[in-house]
């Protein structure tokens, strides 16, 4: 089967002055990124602050150009960003971010943001419209007597739904998540979070999940990749990242999600923060905080490869016999 999307060493590298007077310097905010996401598969991407994610996210739809490397969906290159070959092409790619308020215009109702696509697109005859509309509506679990409202007469949770309403009006094959609900309460997130994989496994379409909260992500990825510092680090099924985490980096991730009923002591807690993307650690990006780095890790990085259980990971320690969380712990 054809990948939906596949990136191929995409490089972003953006020049960054640091004060008025200092020179301008490059991040490597991408860093060497592959990945794939079949039809109706969801890929979490995860990572700290700063680890990349949202500009990778930008760089899969074209809105933000690779330096270097490619990105290919259903096969085809994607055009230069502004093209009308890239513009029919994002009709089936698009993208849901974290704030909806800024998504949505505050002095249109939420029906005419809503088949603003429809429009502009030509998806649907005029005549059609309202009912299309009413039926993406209901879709994300909208009432229809919320079509007349603003964006501001309606609740965090549910301004994000008008707005995967409309990401879905032009039948897309391939959303992509920025951080989708981590701007909503803690209680409301789960509804969202099943909304989109229902809405998602429906309708087969692929999906590119950020997020840095990994609760959020295992709850909804079949496969997650672990960013650090502009590049993946370990990559597998969420069962597989979930159960049985390779990556140092990972296990601390995975680690420190609360589990129901398992005491807080004991979690393996991550040192330090993420290094400046600006003044990249040598060797492996991750060892100034890794509890079992050796000398190779500060003078040689990691290559990712293949280690079984269709899984691949950054990191001389796992290559063969891999620290467990305990291990680690002890030598901490
Ligand atoms: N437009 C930009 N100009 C300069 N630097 C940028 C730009 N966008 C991102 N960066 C830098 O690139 C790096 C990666 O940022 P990015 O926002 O992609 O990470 P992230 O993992 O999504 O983090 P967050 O969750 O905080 O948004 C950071 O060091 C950031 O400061």
């Amino acid at each position: 089967m054809t990948a939906l999307l596949e990136a191929e060493e995409l490089v972003r590298i953006y020049e960054v002055r640091r004060g008025i007077f200092g020179r301008p310097s490059p991040v490597r905010a991408v860093d060497g990124i592959s990945l794939a996401v079949m039809p109706g598969e969801t890929l979490g991407i995860v990572g700290e602050s700063g680890s990349g994610k949202s500009t990778l996210g930008r760089m899969l739809l074209g809105l933000d150009l690779a330096q270097a490397g490619e990105v290919r969906f259903a096969g085809s290159p994607m055009p230069r960003n502004g093209t009308a070959e890239w513009r029919a092409m994002r009709a089936k790619m698009q993208l849901v971010y974290q704030d909806p308020l800024a998504a949505l215009d505050r002095r249109l109702t939420i029906a005419a943001q809503i088949g603003e696509p429809l429009q502009i697109h030509r998806l649907v005859p005029r005549q059609y419209q309202a009912d299309r509309v009413a039926e993406l509506m209901e879709a994300v679990g909208l009432r229809s007597d919320q079509a007349g409202r603003f964006p501001h007469e309606l609740s965090g949770g549910q301004r994000q739904r008008a707005v995967i309403a409309r990401a879905l009006a032009s039948r897309p094959k391939l959303l992509v998540c920025d951080e989708p609900v981590s701007a909503l309460d803690v209680s409301i997130q789960a509804q969202v979070v099943n909304m989109l994989r229902d809405l998602q496994e429906r309708n087969g379409i692929g999906m590119v999940f950020i997020s840095h909260d990994l609760k959020v992500v295992r709850n909804i990825a079949d496969r997650v990749a672990v960013m650090y510092l502009g590049r993946i680090v370990e990559e597998a099924s969420s069962d597989v990242v979930f159960r049985s985490p390779q990556h140092p980096y990972t296990k601390a991730l995975v680690s420190s999600v609360p589990v129901p009923g398992k005491p807080l002591e004991g979690r393996m807690i991550l040192q330090g923060e993420p290094p400046n993307p600006a003044d990249r650690p040598s060797g492996c990006a991750f060892h100034p905080r890794c509890p079992v780095a050796q000398d190779i890790c500060r003078t040689s990085s990691p290559a990712l490869r293949r280690i079984g259980d269709g899984r691949t990971a950054a990191c001389h320690a796992v290559a063969g016999e891999t620290a467990s969380i305990e291990t680690m712990r002890r030598m901490a």
